[in-house]
């Protein structure tokens, strides 16, 4: 697809690393990446001239690019020093560095003070540190001088190279301790710790330099904004509202009545061609005050079920699977899930839901949301939408999609109940439970980012700028 952002494993990496490696001189993979690296800094840093520059440098490769990187910087009036946090280093990166005029040291380099020494930095010496420690050829966690480098060094701004040394590359968990980076910059293809949380957040801005690698298909991907118009579903010029699906929301209940008006709105965000409410008499009321346009009881193509529902939920679970449509299963619902195995569902847990379901604590869930996201997919034969700040979709087949719009101001109550809907919406467009969940979760969360622009917000204010994102869409050229 399109621009899609693909994840790929550190075996896949080597492999395609070792293929191209047969083909183009020595070195060549390494001077492509700490070109990538040393121009990646200097943007980072609006010019190398007298800016003063730390590599940390491991005993693998990963320290080597940042010592050619180091090179280039101190060639173009930079001043670096490598600390070297092993006895070995890549011989010819130290060479390259000290023929560019750096310094390298085994110890703390002692770096220079700025000329006004106006640094805002906690440590006036450096502007930038340069984490070459390790790289996809890491254990997860710190050796003990790793880390200790990295506390003398905290507070000054920190580029990663290709990873954030000490996250665990393939799985995008943390359990140790990690550099944590402002700016990332990848070789050849994104990592899956690139997307994952909790290490992607620990990676920063993630820059993505060409080597020239040629890659299979990666099981983890993130989707972009054309591959996401290509998804969507649009009217063909003979629509009727009956061929672009409707939609039926089961949710709410006389305790919450805004979760089934926050499941409408979401529904309602003009991509299928109706909505039905079925439920307490008060919710349709509150409703039709907002959404005249929605209709009572009815055939559908999809079920958005269990958001508010309370003690309602597993009846209006059942109700659903009465039609053998797909299902978007929420909240108090999921607690029934079973009921709705080998049906095409979307399952929209976050964190605590997912762990009350799985039968561990939400932090385990919230520590390793890849695992258990597809141990769910898996278990339940569903879709698993795991919702946070980077949202998964599982599917039982092991693919994942990583959501990446969204703001912070999107943790908001009733936000999940506004995501269900637009699911549902897209899943009686047509499209698959995977597709429904992944393009859902990116409209949702870029809707929450429009709506934010002129300040904080609350659910119904996503729901209402999903019509203008899917209208960007829309005119963009198809992907
Ligand atoms: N694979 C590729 O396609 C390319 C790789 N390159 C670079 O090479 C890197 C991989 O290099 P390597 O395979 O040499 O491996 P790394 O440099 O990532 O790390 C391996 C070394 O670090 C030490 N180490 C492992 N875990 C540690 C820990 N937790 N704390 C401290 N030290 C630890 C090990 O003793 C080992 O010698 C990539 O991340 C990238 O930066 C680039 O030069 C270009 C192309
Ligand atoms: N820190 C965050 N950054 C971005 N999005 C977030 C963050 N935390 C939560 N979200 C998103 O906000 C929504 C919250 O949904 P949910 O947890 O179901 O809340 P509620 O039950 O109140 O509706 C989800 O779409 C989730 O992905
Ligand atoms: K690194």
């Amino acid at each position: 697809m399109g621009g899609v952002i693909q994840a790929h494993t550190v075996e896949q990496v080597r492999a395609a690393e070792a293929e191209l490696m047969a083909r183009v001189p020595a070195g060549t993979l390494m001077q492509r990446a700490a070109y990538g690296l040393a121009y990646a800094v200097v943007d980072f840093l609006a010019g190398a001239y007298g800016r003063r520059v730390v590599l940390l440098v491991g005993s693998g490769d990963n320290g080597g690019d940042a010592l050619y990187a180091g090179a280039v910087l101190a060639r173009r009036g930079a001043y670096v020093e490598a600390w070297l946090l092993s006895d070995s280093a890549h011989k010819g990166g130290v060479a390259a560095l000290r023929g560019a005029g750096g310094r390298v040291r085994r110890t703390e380099p002692t770096g220079r003070r700025a000329p006004t020494d106006g640094s805002t930095g906690s440590n006036p010496r450096f502007d930038v540190v340069v984490d070459g420690i390790v790289g996809i050829g890491g254990r997860p966690g710190l050796r003990e001088e790793a880390a200790a480098a990295l506390d003398r060094l905290a507070g000054v701004p920190l580029v990663a190279v290709d990873t954030p040394s000490g996250v665990d590359v393939d799985t995008g968990e943390t359990p140790e301790p990690h550099a944590v980076a402002d700016v990332t910059v990848t070789f050849g293809t994104h990592k899956v710790a690139h997307l994952v949380d909790p290490a992607a957040g620990a990676a920063g801005v993630v820059q993505l330099v060409d080597i020239g690698l040629d890659l299979p298909p990666a099981d983890v991907e993130a989707l972009q904004a054309e591959d996401v118009a290509a998804l969507l579903p649009r009217p063909h010029p003979d629509a009727q509202k009956y061929t672009r699906g409707v939609v039926g929301v089961r949710a709410g209940s006389a305790t919450y009545p805004g979760a089934g008006l926050l499941s409408v709105s979401g529904a309602a965000c003009g991509l299928a061609g109706m909505v039905r409410y079925v439920g307490d008499q008060d919710v349709h009321d509150l409703v039709h005050e907002q959404h005249p346009e929605v209709v009572g009881a009815g055939r559908v193509q999809a079920w958005v079920v269990g958001s508010g529902s309370a003690d309602g939920a597993e009846g209006t679970l059942r109700e659903a699977l009465a039609d053998d449509v797909p299902l978007v299963v929420d909240a108090d619902a999921l607690a029934y899930v079973d009921l709705a195995h080998g049906r095409p569902v979307v399952l929209t847990p976050h964190a605590g839901e997912l762990a009350t379901m799985l039968g561990c604590e939400r932090v385990e869930v919230e520590d390793r949301p890849l695992h258990h996201a597809r141990t769910a997919a898996e278990r339940y034969d569903a879709v698993v939408l795991l919702k946070g700040r980077r949202s998964l979709v599982a599917a039982p087949d092991g693919r994942v999609r990583v959501n990446r719009t969204g703001t912070p101001w999107l943790a908001t109550a009733g936000a999940g109940d506004v995501l269900g809907g637009v699911i549902g919406a897209l899943l009686a467009g047509g499209l698959t439970p995977y597709d429904a969940a992944s393009a859902g979760a990116w409209l949702h969360g870029a809707a929450a980012t429009l709506a934010a622009q002129d300040g904080p917000i609350v659910a119904g204010d996503v729901a209402r700028a999903l019509p203008a994102v899917a209208g960007t869409l829309h005119t963009s050229p198809p992907g």
